[in-house]
């Protein structure tokens, strides 16, 4: 099946700025004559970072409630594509489809150690993967609008591989998430996938079996040394245990009360040094329900809006950044409430520009 095109006010708006999408006449790159609302941060890694290359992903295989995989189109047609490259000034890439890759989801798919959809959820990793893969291999800066955090899987095996090569660099992971999502087949109490992309990436959890993730070799992993999470409050005592015995770099939700939101980033930053590219998997469930209501395992007590887009503001602001993930909006949750999906995309929209340059001053 073929991948759905992209609706809304950002396909009207790209034929009357083609300029911006074609190849013949580019805009000079961002770092030099830069838009009034941008950031003056040059990349360390990229050798494009005026080209986007967008990954939409309307997958919700890793977890049970539908209307995940609505998040890109919603993402999109609230503007943020138009966003990024008017007001931000990048050239964009891959931005003409939101896939579901539902070519490679089988119909029977039936458990395997426990882990639901394992077929499906493997598939569609491995073409994340790949797709991502293509656009960091370019060193373009690579957005993935998900989906479920099961996506992760994906969009960290491909950076990880990218950078690799490109650069012969190991990259560091900086995990916003209410949810450590770091639990193996084994320790899992729901089977739900997105509650386990970190095992699989950082290794702690391997497949034999490629239809299981067994194609996710030494090149596509990161090291547990160079993993940070910021915003954790809701995590399995499994997953207590495993972080305490891989002595995993976490900051809680406490330790953001205890030393506020800008030493966090302090330390969580020192802990990767200034020499790592940096991938930033964001899930919006990081943020309290109050700001972000439309997502599907929502807990109380979490960041505030300012406190996510700080976090993504100062990532952009070490030059390191190569990769972003937005990931676990669903419009189609706490919908009864309208404001509530709309509130969410609009919290999603405002993350994903502060991670990719937008400034206040
Ligand atoms: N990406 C997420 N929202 N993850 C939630 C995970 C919840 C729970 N720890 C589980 O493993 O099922």
């Amino acid at each position: 099946m073929s991948p759905s095109r992209v609706s809304g006010d950002f396909n009207e708006s790209a034929s009357a700025t083609q300029q911006s999408c074609t190849t013949t006449k580019q805009p000079a790159p961002r770092h030099f004559g830069r838009l009034d609302n941008t950031s003056m941060i040059e990349s360390k890694f990229l050798s494009q970072p005026q080209d986007l290359g967008i990954v939409a992903v309307g997958f919700s295989g890793g977890q049970p409630k539908p209307g995940v995989d609505a998040a890109p189109a919603a993402l999109i047609e609230s503007g943020l594509l138009t966003q990024l490259r008017d007001d931000l000034g990048y050239r964009l890439h891959g931005h003409d489809a939101v896939h579901s890759f539902s070519d490679v989801v089988p119909a029977q798919d039936p458990p395997h150690r426990g882990m639901k959809n394992p077929r499906a959820v493997s598939a569609v990793t491995r073409r994340i993967a790949e797709q991502v893969y293509r656009h960091a291999k370019e060193g373009r800066l690579v957005l993935t609008l998900g989906g479920d955090h099961s996506i992760a899987i994906g969009t960290i095996a491909g950076t990880a591989k990218a950078t690799r090569e490109r650069i012969g660099r190991d990259i560091a992971v900086i995990w916003v998430d209410a949810h450590a999502d770091i639990n193996t087949p084994e320790t899992s109490g729901s089977g739900n996938v997105h509650g386990m992309p970190v095992s699989f990436l950082t290794g702690l959890a391997r497949d034999d079996k490629e239809e299981f993730f067994g194609w996710l070799t030494d090149e596509h992993r990161v090291s547990v040394k160079k993993l940070v999470y910021i915003g954790l409050r809701d995590v399995d005592a499994g997953e207590k245990r495993i972080l305490r015995e891989n002595g995993i770099k976490a900051f809680s939700m406490f330790d953001i009360d205890k030393h506020g939101i800008g030493r966090v980033m302090e330390m969580a930053l020192a802990h990767i040094g200034n020499d790592t590219p940096i991938h930033l998997s964001f899930d919006v469930d990081a943020l309290d329900p109050m700001w972000a209501p439309s997502t599907g395992t929502p807990v109380r007590g979490g960041l505030t809006l300012r406190e996510g887009d700080f976090i993504c503001e100062s990532v952009h602001q070490t030059g390191s950044l190569v990769a972003v993930d937005l990931v676990e909006v669903n419009p189609r949750l706490a919908a009864d409430t309208d404001l509530g999906a709309h509130e969410t995309v609009r919290a999603g929209c405002s993350l994903v520009r502060c991670a990719l340059g937008e400034s206040l001053l």
